[in-house]
This record gives structure tokens, C-alpha cells and sequence, in this order.
């Protein structure tokens, strides 16, 4: 395939970020020991880089004990910054692995809409088929029709099982039809679109607990996952995503989308810095084959390498 390589791609979705660093940090080459008004440049760079305040303190606590890496030039000062943030992503870089036993693994897919819930589903569908599980997708946002069409071209264009309702359906229903059909066939992997109307907390809630009172009923270990998708050109409001959805639905683990274009990714670090979340991969485009593992040094290269 032509067109951008994975890391260009990857580059981009982190160029604001990394920019934003690089600007701010430039006026200090030269100078042969950081002063507190350098500090100070610091934090406020990394903080307009989305990494968020704590990051950005821990990362100022971390050189000012390093004063003199100045003096070694930026490429020192680049490898402090990204030793910091390659500390805090290491610990939550953690793909999503099929362990489940009985099967099915049942992977339930939570995010707002358009965050890119449905094409991560189909991606992780993918992933799973390259490793060999049999999978099955369940469209369980049964409130939009299109939302059950589109999950129905992703299952026939991967060739695999679906089970979807009519529109306006009950979901814990067709999650619980789901179950027993996959369990009755040797399915792996279970994977469950869900309604993404964030704006209608209550329902959202009563609805996503529903699925899961009904799941284990069948299985007391299922949802096994609970993976909210994120979208990475949101910036900030992806943090406030976490903290209504770790509380309407007790989120075990991330992805974050569109990490390609003019994303601000650097709200990925702020995230794993305040929730400590594993983050099982990242979505670069638009098509299946666009699901990368999270590597947490490459990334944190990346967001530091523009330091100059
Ligand atoms: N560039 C880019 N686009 C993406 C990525 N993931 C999803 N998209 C696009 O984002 C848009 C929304 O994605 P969907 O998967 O439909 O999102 P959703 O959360 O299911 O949204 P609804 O269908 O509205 O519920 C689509 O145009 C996708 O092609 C990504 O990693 N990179």
C-alpha cells in the first residue's frame, strides 16, 4: 500500500503535540543551566501539549534536578522529557489478550458516538482473526439504524457472525441471544457495539448495567472487558470521557482513535497519568489493518523528539 508509512502517520497525530514542545523549548539552546523561568517555560509547554498539570510537574520536578542538561544541548533535555513520559505510558501499555475460559471472551465496546467505536471494533475483530479466534460482532446500539448497518458491512466485509436486533430492540436481549448462539458454536471472541448518548447519563447507565447483569447471568467473569474508545482529536474532553464512563460502566481498558491527522495525542499521557488505565492499542485511519499496538517508547519519542 502506498500513502504514509504507520510511524509518518503516527508522527502526525502527534505533531501538535510535539510541536507545541518544540516551539516553546527552542530559546533555550544555549544556555548552560536551566533557571526557574525555564522551569517554568517548561511546564506551561507541556501543560498547552495536552500532557495535562501532574505530568507537567512531575516532568519540571524531574529537570530541575537536572539543571545542566542544557548544557549537554536539547537532544539531553529531549531524552529527560522522554524518559518521564516513557515511565508513566510503560506501565499502562497492555494489549487485549483472549484468555477467557469457558469461552467467549465477551469484549464490550463503549464510547461516545463517532468517537470511532464501530470501525475499533472492527479493527480489534481483525486483530483477533489474524491470531487465529473465531469471532463474532453484536450490534448492540440498537437506537440508530445506521449504527447497526454500519457494524453489518464491517461483519460481512471480515467475514464473520453477527447477531443484530431491529432497531428500537432490546439490547441485553440480543447481547444474551448473542451468548448462547457464540457458545453454542465456539466463538472466542464476543465483540458488543453499545449506545454511545453520553448526553442521557441516566439511560446510558441503566442500560449498559442491563447488558451486564444479563452477561452474567450466562457468565458471572463476563463483560471480561469493558474498552472505551477515545478520540484523540478531542483533546481534554477525552479525560472527562473517562470519568463519566468509568463510572456508568467500570472501564478496564482504553484505545484511542485517529492518532493520524491533527490529533492532540498528548491527552493520551495525561490520561494514563490520572487513571492508570491499561491502554490495549491506537487507531491510525480508517480501515482494519489500522489498529497499532501501544508502544510506549515509540510514543514518547515521538511527543519529546521535537524538543530543539
Ligand atoms: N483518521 C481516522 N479516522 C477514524 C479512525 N477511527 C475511526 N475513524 C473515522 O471516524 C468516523 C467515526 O467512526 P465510527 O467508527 O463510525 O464511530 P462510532 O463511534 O461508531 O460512531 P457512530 O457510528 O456515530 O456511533 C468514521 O468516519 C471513521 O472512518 C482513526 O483511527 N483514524
Amino acid at each position: 500500500m502506498s500513502g504514509p508509512s504507520w510511524s509518518e502517520r503516527l508522527l502526525g497525530g502527534l505533531k501538535r503535540t510535539s510541536e507545541r514542545l518544540g516551539e516553546n523549548l527552542s530559546g533555550l539552546t544555549g544556555k548552560s543551566r536551566l533557571d526557574d523561568d525555564d522551569l517554568d517555560r517548561i511546564e506551561e509547554a507541556l501543560i498547552t501539549a495536552d500532557l495535562g498539570p501532574a505530568m507537567a510537574a512531575r516532568i519540571r520536578d524531574r529537570l530541575s534536578e537536572r539543571r545542566d542538561v542544557a548544557a549537554n544541548g536539547t537532544e539531553e533535555l529531549r531524552k529527560v522529557v522522554a524518559e518521564e513520559i516513557a515511565a508513566v505510558l510503560r506501565p499502562v501499555a497492555e494489549p487485549l489478550e483472549i484468555d477467557a475460559f469457558p469461552r467467549p471472551q465477551v469484549i464490550l465496546v463503549i464510547g461516545v458516538n463517532g468517537s470511532g467505536k464501530t470501525t475499533t471494533i472492527a479493527k480489534l475483530a481483525h486483530l483477533f482473526q489474524e491470531q487465529d479466534y473465531g469471532v463474532m460482532l453484536v450490534a448492540g446500539d440498537t437506537f440508530r439504524a445506521a449504527a447497526i448497518g454500519q457494524l453489518k458491512v464491517w461483519a460481512e466485509r471480515l467475514g464473520v457472525p453477527i447477531m443484530a436486533g431491529p432497531e428500537g430492540g432490546d439490547s441485553a436481549g440480543i447481547v444474551f441471544d448473542a451468548v448462547k448462539q457464540a457458545t453454542a458454536t465456539g466463538i472466542d471472541v464476543l465483540i458488543v457495539d453499545t449506545a454511545g448518548r453520553l448526553q442521557n447519563k441516566r439511560e446510558l447507565m441503566d442500560e449498559l448495567a442491563k447488558i451486564k447483569r444479563v452477561l452474567g447471568r450466562l457468565n458471572p467473569a463476563a463483560p471480561h472487558d469493558v474498552v472505551l474508545v477515545l478520540d484523540a482529536t478531542t483533546g481534554q474532553n477525552a479525560l472527562s470521557q473517562i470519568d463519566v464512563f468509568r463510572e456508568v460502566a467500570g472501564v478496564t481498558g482504553l484505545v484511542m482513535t485517529k492518532l493520524d491527522g491533527t490529533a492532540r495525542g498528548g491527552v493520551l499521557v495525561a490520561a494514563a497519568e490520572r487513571h492508570g488505565l491499561p491502554i490495549h492499542a491506537i487507531g491510525i485511519g480508517e480501515t482494519m489493518g489500522d489498529l497499532r499496538p501501544f508502544d510506549a517508547d515509540e510514543i514518547a519519542g515521538i511527543i519529546a523528539g521535537n524538543i530543539r
